[in-house]
């Protein structure tokens, strides 16, 4: 649905994109991870058709995007609605310019304002709606047409619990239609709980693909033990639980704590350092250069 290859972005000095290639199939959800400057959200805009990039092609659906922006729904990361507009008018506009029409258009604003918790807020202007109310009206913009590309640009960014649930559950729902789903997050758990895929964004490139079970395979976590006489023992291990069991075994003395941490989001992040870098010094000796 989506392909993506050697995209290039450069703001004069900095290149915010240097070769990013993503494929997204029918379906799938993709969450899009790496540290702030990254490149996700030049990512996101080059693919919505908001800036072009120097280098690289974007297809969707076999085409590139500009003509086919009906295909696409869009959640940028910052909140861009008019604040004299309700939220019915917005989820109607948007719905309208996709190409949804009276009774269509008012059954999708009322179903997708049931699956975003918003009913109680349809007529209230979104100048006036909470914080997370506002994030729930953002992505009912981009999901009204039932695009069958989503983009959500860490759609829950600031939400409380319901808001982030409810827009999990509509995602994950829109994804079981067979829409293909990029979602650019700093949780990891949002992305456990949606099934994504992970690619790991460094510097304007995916240097990583696979489940986060894949990805946090090789990393470390930790294993904490806590004595009676005041002492501990702290392991990093990329076997937490094997760890533990051993410690526990091999124990005279009364535990009194365990704490048990699997490697996460902050630890894929810290291990970022490593991954993807060219070595600096030319090919590993015995190689031909
Ligand atoms: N309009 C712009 N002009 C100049 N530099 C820009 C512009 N937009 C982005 N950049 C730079 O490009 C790089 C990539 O930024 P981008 O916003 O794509 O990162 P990101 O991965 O989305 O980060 P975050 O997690 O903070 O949202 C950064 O170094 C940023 O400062």
């Amino acid at each position: 649905m989506l392909e993506v290859s050697g995209l290039t972005k450069r703001y004069g000095e900095v290149q915010a994109l240097g070769g990013f290639d993503l494929t997204v199939r029918p379906g799938e959800i993709v969450g899009l991870v790496g540290h702030n400057g990254a490149g996700k959200t030049t990512f996101v805009d080059v693919v919505s058709g908001l800036i072009r990039p120097d280098e690289g092609t974007v297809l969707i659906a076999g085409r590139p995007p500009v003509p086919h922006r009906h295909l696409i729904g869009v959640s940028p990361q910052h909140i861009a609605l008019y604040p004299s507009v309700t939220v019915r008018e917005h989820l109607k506009l948007f719905g309208g310019l996709a190409g949804l029409r009276r009774r269509a258009l008012r059954s999708a604003v009322e179903e997708l304002a049931e699956d975003l918790r918003l009913t109680a807020f349809l007529d209230r202007p979104a100048g006036l709606l909470s914080g997370g109310q506002q994030r729930r009206t953002q992505a009912g913009v981009a999901l009204i047409h039932r695009p069958r590309l989503l983009l959500l640009d860490e759609p829950t960014a600031g939400a409380d619990p319901e808001t982030r649930q409810a827009l999990l559950e509509t995602v994950r729902g829109r994804a079981a239609e067979g829409a293909a789903v990029v979602y650019t997050t700093h949780y990891l758990t949002e992305l456990t709980e949606l099934e994504a895929t992970l690619a790991v964004a460094k510097a304007g490139r995916v240097v990583a693909r696979g489940t986060a079970a894949e990805l946090l395979a090789d990393l470390s976590g930790e294993v904490v033990l806590e004595f009676a006489d005041g002492e501990e023992i702290r392991r990093s291990t990329t076997d937490p639980t094997g760890t533990l069991m051993r410690l526990l075994a091999e124990t005279t003395h009364t535990v009194t704590s365990v704490d048990v941490r699997k490697p996460d989001l902050d630890d894929l992040y810290r291990s970022l350092a490593m991954l993807g870098e060219v070595p600096a010094a030319g090919p590993p000796e015995g190689e031909a250069p």
